[in-house]
């Protein structure tokens, strides 16, 4: 692993919510680096840590123990100009549920980072025209989330993930309040994201055919990381490594169907 195009170093995390009675590990001590470019996914049962992980590296929850670096800076020092900064302009955050605004448009809402992060408006709209096109929500610019599909919505919202053109895209199972039409949609939008802008992403996931867009997933159980597959480049169809996927999910916990 050539490790001079690693993005995000995640060393010895752990978190634990509560404590006596109430007390819950989430996360029992999870290291991994994420390389620049890569299309990073995240399964594992449901309590088993996933949204947890995303949040520590988004800096929304706060580690018990460990770090996480991105290209070498240790978050936990930053200052909080640095945090605002690294929020606003290095990560993207796509939500399940889109979380728009309902009284703004879609082009309201994709540009609110830019200002709420104080980010100058240069060049903003050709940003938002070449968004759009690349997820195709150009028509949908000028309409209210009511006015919008649930497939549009969720665009809406990876554009606005997207505009501040962010090192890394975190995305909290993007797909899961999708059908699967509009989740393949979308799957393939992010992969060209991932392809074509060789954008960095890290989706938590509990969809096998959404993970098959990865390049790489890990399994989580526990609040321990469990697996790592690997897709092989050039020699593997998306079809076969679901398949592989699919295996190590009913590994996990005595079948896909009552596991995720
Ligand atoms: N704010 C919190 N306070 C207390 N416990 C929490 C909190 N957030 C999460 N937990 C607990 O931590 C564990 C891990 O939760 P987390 O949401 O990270 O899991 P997950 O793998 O994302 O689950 P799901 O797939 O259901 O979204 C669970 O047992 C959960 O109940």
């Amino acid at each position: 692993m050539n490790l001079n195009n690693r993005i995000l170093q995640v060393d010895g995390l752990t978190k634990t919510y509560g404590k006596d009675t109430t007390k819950t590990e989430a996360l029992r001590g999870i290291s991994f680096d994420v390389l620049e470019g890569e299309f990073l996914g995240i399964m594992g049962a449901s309590g088993s840590g996933k949204t947890t992980l995303l949040n520590c590296i988004a800096t929304m929850t706060r580690p018990t123990s460990g770090k996480v670096y991105l290209r070498g800076k240790d978050l936990s020092a930053f200052t909080n100009a640095q945090l605002a900064e690294y929020r606003g302009r290095d990560i993207g955050y796509l939500f399940q549920e889109f979380e728009l605004l309902d009284n703004l448009t879609a082009r309201e809402n994709i540009v609110l980072p830019l200002s709420l992060h104080g980010i100058t408006g240069r060049g903003a709209e050709d940003r938002i025209r070449q968004i759009s096109a690349v997820l195709d929500i150009s028509e949908v610019l000028d309409k209210f989330p009511s006015q919008m599909s649930g497939g549009q919505k969720q665009r809406v919202a990876a554009a606005r993930a997207l505009i501040s053109d962010p090192d890394i895209v975190l995305a909290d199972e993007p797909t899961g309040a999708l059908d699967s039409r509009n989740s393949r949609l979308l799957m393939d939008k992010l992969s060209a994201i991932n392809q074509e802008h060789k954008k960095t992403i890290m989706m938590v996931t509990h969809d096998a055919n959404a993970a098959s867009y990865c390049s790489r997933i890990f399994f989580i159980q526990d609040g321990r990381l469990f697996h790592e597959l690997r897709r092989k480049t050039d020699s593997e169809t998306q079809t076969d490594f679901y398949g592989r996927i699919v295996t190590v999910m009913a590994q996990l916990g005595g079948g896909s169907a009552n596991v995720l």
